[in-house]
Formats: structure tokens, sequence, C-alpha cells
């Protein structure tokens, strides 16, 4: 006899599906086991290129009316629970008196038990990660009033120097105590691309180069200028800096366009060095569910890369 679903018959083909999702975690920490193997001599374990294109897809592929921004909190305690126990995990976050909007910030996206450490300053966050006493540093994102050129550090080749490798909020700024706060996550290992991104690159140069001539320079290597920051002076160089944030990705290593760029030369005085950048935080267009029904999934965002 078949009638109306009772509470009891639906709590009951929701502990099947509970068991379902509970062996497909099983299955999945099984192969991560072995990406681990993988990953034996290779330091840091991270890989937040490939995090964010696996949330971007996952979103893409939902459907019906669960919350994408939930979703994604799942998905980012399951990628911080596996990267525990693939090695060392930890990040060191700045923590100023009467400011917690970075640890907020660090707790939402490497979830309620990744080991956090505070520092009182951007030097002490760049220091600890640098010594990989912690593997991951979260400091405020610089913007065209910035003030404390730290990026500086950023721009230097030795092995271990932290570079940029992501943006937070990835999803959005939730309960956060301090909405809208952002913050950069910083760590000694290159991106790849994801086809949403954008990139931090450090000018540098004798004299501060004008709006006007630094966009030229940019757009003759084919970036989109984003941002630029004040020039502040290098004291130990006497020379003259500012971070640009471009559009797309900027390898680390033999990006093409920046090949000119490498050494100052009479009319193209700028030294142009990548120190990372993020993929593009989740959208509005793309955290909205469909509150209907279980049918349709999202349309891909268009980074227009
Ligand atoms: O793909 C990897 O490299 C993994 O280590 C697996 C995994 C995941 O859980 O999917 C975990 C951590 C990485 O930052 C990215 C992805």
């Amino acid at each position: 006899m078949t009638g109306e679903p009772t509470l009891e018959s639906l709590r009951r083909e929701i502990d099947a599906v509970d068991d379902a999702i509970d062996e497909l975690i099983i299955r999945r920490t099984q192969l991560v086991e072995e990406v681990r193997v993988i990953k034996r001599g290779w330091p840091i374990k991270i890989q937040p290129s490939r995090e964010a294109a696996m949330i971007r897809r996952l979103l893409e592929r939902h459907r019906g009316p669960f919350p994408k921004r939930d979703l994604v909190a799942i998905w980012r305690q399951l990628i911080v629970a596996t990267l525990s126990f693939e090695g060392p995990f930890a990040v060191a976050v700045l923590v100023t008196p009467g400011e917690q909007a970075y640890w907020d910030l660090a707790r939402d996206h490497f979830g309620m038990f990744a080991p956090m450490h505070r520092e009182a300053t951007v030097a002490d966050v760049l220091a600890r990660v640098t010594a990989q006493d912690a593997t991951v540093g979260v400091i405020p994102v610089p913007d065209a009033g910035a003030v404390q050129p730290w990026w500086q550090a950023l721009a230097d080749n030795r092995p271990g120097t932290p570079k940029v490798i992501a943006r937070l909020p990835f999803v959005g700024p939730g309960n956060a105590w301090t909405a809208g706060s952002e913050a950069l996550v910083v760590c000694p290992i290159p991106l790849v691309a994801t086809g949403c991104d954008r990139s931090y690159v450090v000018a540098e140069a004798a004299q501060p180069i004008d709006g006007e001539r630094l966009r030229d320079a940019l757009t003759a290597a084919r970036l989109e200028l984003v941002m630029v920051t004040p020039w502040s002076r290098i004291e130990a160089r006497g020379r003259y800096a500012a971070l640009i944030e471009v559009e797309g990705f900027v390898a680390l290593t033999d990006d093409a366009r920046l090949a000119p760029f490498a050494a100052p030369t009479s009319d193209r005085p700028v030294v142009l060095t990548p120190i990372g950048g993020y993929a593009l935080p989740l959208t509005a267009a793309e955290l909205q569910s469909d509150a209907r029904s279980a049918a349709g999934g999202t349309a891909a965002v268009d980074c227009g890369e």
C-alpha cells in the first residue's frame, strides 16, 4: 500500500542518503590518501587554485534550493580536514587590538579546527610563513590608499619567500564580526591559472611613475590594470615601488609578457616582479540558489579570460 510519506518514512530515506554521503566521504578520503603518497616530498601541500576550481565546478553543477554558501562551507571544511592529514597545516593571522576581522576571515576559510596563531604585525605573519612555522598567513588586502608597503618583501626570488595565493572572503562576508573586511592569504607556493584570476605585480623604478605612463606600460605588456597603490620608497635600495593588481593570471616565473620588464631600460624604466594572486571570490550570481526546484543548475561564470 502506498500513501503520503510520513515523517518516519522520510527520516528513513534521509538516513539512507546520509549513509551514502558518508560512504562517499570514506571513498574520497581513500583517494586523498593516495594523493598524500604522491605529495610525500612536497614541503607544502595546499593547492589553492585546485580548491577554487573544484568549488566553482561544484557550484555550477549544483541544483535545488540548498543554499550555495552553506554548500561551499561544507566543501571548505572537507578540503581543510583533508589538508590536515596530508601534513602539518597551520595559519598565522594578523590580529590587532580591537580588530579581529582577519581572524574571522581565516576561520571561515580554513575551518573550525585548523591551528591558528595570532600575530601583531604583518611582518610577524610574513616571518612565520617564511620560517614555515605556519603554512599560510592572513593579512589585510592592500588598496589604493595603502600605507604599509609590506608587499615589497614578496618581490624576492629567494626560495621560501611568501607569495599571494588567495583572497578572502571567498564566499561572501557571512556573519563575520567586521563585515566588509578583506584579506590576502600568503604562502611560498606558485598558483596555476583557474580561468577566474587576478594577479599582483610589484613595480620598481628610480622615480615614481605617473598613472598614465604606468597604464601605457602595462597595456604594452597586455596587462589590464585593476588597482595601484601609492609609490613608496625602498630605503635599502634608494628606489621606489608600487603594488599593482591586474586582471587574469600572471605566473611567478617565465611569463612572456613580463620579460621586457625584467631589467630597466631608458625608455622602459620600470621593473615588474610578479608576487602571486588569487582566484576571484565567488560572485552573488554564482551563489544564487534555485529556490524553486531541484531541477536546473546555474550557468558557468564568465570571468572574462
Ligand atoms: O588535489 C590535491 O592536491 C589534494 O591534496 C586534495 C585536496 C582535496 O581535498 O580535494 C586537498 C587539499 C588541496 O589544497 C586541494 C585538494
